[in-house]
């Protein structure tokens, strides 16, 4: 094992995992190069070729990228302008209790810290309907659009009453369905269906439940995907975060996240919640010990998905945040994706996906100044004003976790393109006026007035964004 080192410029851990999938291919750099110029679909070897700058040398060429970055750039000039939209939207996410033990997660807190009389002091937080819907009624006052709610895997969470029965009825719940009855916890997250219809509450658009949170809210029933999804709609759910997608493919899988659902679980998901109507995102999470051939592959599953679903609205590169994860801390990998890495990861999205129209650069993951760059490598959404941020703060993530309409219209203004808020579906959209103040307009108690940080008011009595 003496091939730990990644070539210079790529965070890449080759030959550590002895996967099978590796970045060879029998394409040239300048052929995928070509085809992209020309708008001709890409295959994986195209991908390859695009993310590793060539796979006839090590290392990253700098020329080379410049030129990938360029076609994407051009390409998104292309499929959508130079708008660049942001959503007004609020993160509620409603419990970190969880037990799956990704180890590239430090949002979740081991559940049985939750319990009654586990006596262990931590940091975590589950939300009761009650609550959820105080925060997201505060939320829409204040303008917001959307809420995203992204959760643990609670025991105690159950779709509805029917299956908190068929899952308490298991001989040995907690081993055999990860089911222990919400009496045993401090605080009782309700039903899935209840949190659904707290925080759809007057009007606001819910962004919520993830492929792997569908798979918690049917464990241990015959319950289809669809059926699941189609149960969250009526109580409220709008769209669904393709999160929990990772790298889709399970040698991956295997490693990072082996208590999670696995490739075939995630799209067998997402084409349920498209089937129920509802429209979707799709992320990949790269950046650990993945290599290109991977990040090219997981482009193809979702080109492959959107071709039967057309549900997807936007794709979101998520850059793996590493500094407080177990696999960084057990020395798995050494560190995340360079900033070469994750300029090829959004250019090369945004030329292989031809049938997603909107790329997310994320704020949150990659800050300003660099989120902002990836607009100009093919990126041309730049995610939402989200008021609360757990996951990549606890990753040891220190962008922040509130942006404001004032400071979206100057930094995109800044690099000579024009600030757009929009719905999450990208449907409803409205350009930013060059003068006067700055507020959201498209939620339902929208007015215009300027959308203030999670500090703003310390005596009004909203959810401070550290509960
Ligand atoms: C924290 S989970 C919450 C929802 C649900 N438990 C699930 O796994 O789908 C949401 C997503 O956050 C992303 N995430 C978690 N930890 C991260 C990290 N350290 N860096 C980047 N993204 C991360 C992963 O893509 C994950 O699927
Ligand atoms: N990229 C991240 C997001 N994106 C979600 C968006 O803000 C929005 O919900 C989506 O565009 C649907 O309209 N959210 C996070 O919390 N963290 C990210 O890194
Ligand atoms: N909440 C996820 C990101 C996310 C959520 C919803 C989306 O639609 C897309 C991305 C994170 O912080 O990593
Ligand atoms: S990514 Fe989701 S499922 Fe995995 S440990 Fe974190 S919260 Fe739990």
């Amino acid at each position: 094992m003496d091939t730990f080192e990644a070539p210079a410029d790529t965070g890449v851990p080759r030959g550590r995992f002895g996967f099978d999938h590796q970045p060879v291919t029998d394409q040239s750099f300048e052929n995928a190069l070509a085809k992209a110029r020309s708008r001709e679909r890409l295959d994986v070897d195209d991908a390859v070729e695009l993310l590793t700058t060539g796979t006839d040398d090590d290392g990253i060429d700098h020329a080379r990228k410049e030129l990938v970055l360029e076609a994407a750039d051009r390409r998104r000039a292309e499929v959508v302008g130079d708008e660049v939209t942001f959503v007004a939207n609020l993160n509620n996410n409603v419990t970190t209790a969880c037990n799956t033990g990704c180890l590239f997660c430090n949002f979740k807190d081991t559940a049985a810290n939750f319990e009654t009389d586990s006596g262990v002091e931590h940091a975590g937080f589950t939300k009761t309907p009650a609550e959820s819907r105080a925060a997201v009624r505060d939320a829409l006052e204040r303008g917001v659009y959307e809420v995203t709610s992204v959760s643990g895997l609670h025991p105690a969470f159950a779709l509805d009453a029917d299956h908190h029965e068929a899952l308490a009825a298991h001989d040995d719940p907690a081993s055999e369905v990860n089911y222990k009855p919400p009496e045993r916890y401090d605080t009782d997250p309700g039903t899935y269906l209840e949190q659904m219809r707290a925080m759809s509450v007057d009007g606001a658009h819910l962004h919520s439940i993830t492929p792997e949170e569908a798979y918690h809210a049917k464990r241990g029933t015959d319950r289809s995907y669809r059926e699941t999804y189609r149960r969250l709609r009526d109580a409220g759910l709008d769209s669904v975060p393709g999160t929990a997608a990772e790298i889709l493919v399970d040698e991956v899988r295997d490693v990072i996240c082996p208590g999670k659902i696995g490739t075939g679980g995630w799209l067998d998901a997402m084409e349920a919640a498209a089937a129920a109507g509802l429209p979707t995102t799709a992320t990949v999470m790269y950046g650990h010990v993945e290599n290109e051939a991977h990040r090219a592959r997981h482009l193809q599953r979702v080109r492959d998905l959107q071709d039967r679903t057309g549900a997807i609205t936007e794709f979101v590169p998520l850059t793996f945040i590493h500094r407080t994860t177990p696999l960084y801390e057990r020395g798995v990998v050494d560190g995340g994706a360079t900033t070469t890495e994750d300029e090829l990861m959004i250019a090369v999205s945004r030329l292989f996906l031809d049938n997603v129209d909107h790329i997310q650069s994320s704020w949150v993951k990659y800050g300003d100044e660099q989120g902002l760059k990836m607009l100009s490598c093919g990126a041309d959404d730049f995610m939402g004003t989200i008021l609360s941020e757990e996951i990549t703060r606890r990753a040891g993530g220190d962008h922040g976790q509130f942006r404001s309409f004032e400071e979206y219209a100057r930094m995109i203004r800044a690099v000579g393109r024009t600030p757009v808020e929009r719905s999450t579906d990208y449907e409803q959209r409205r350009v930013l006026p060059d003068e006067g103040t700055h507020g959201p307009r498209l939620g339902p108690n929208a007015d215009g007035t300027p959308l203030l940080g999670p500090e703003r008011d310390p005596t009004s009595g909203a959810a401070s964004a550290d509960d």
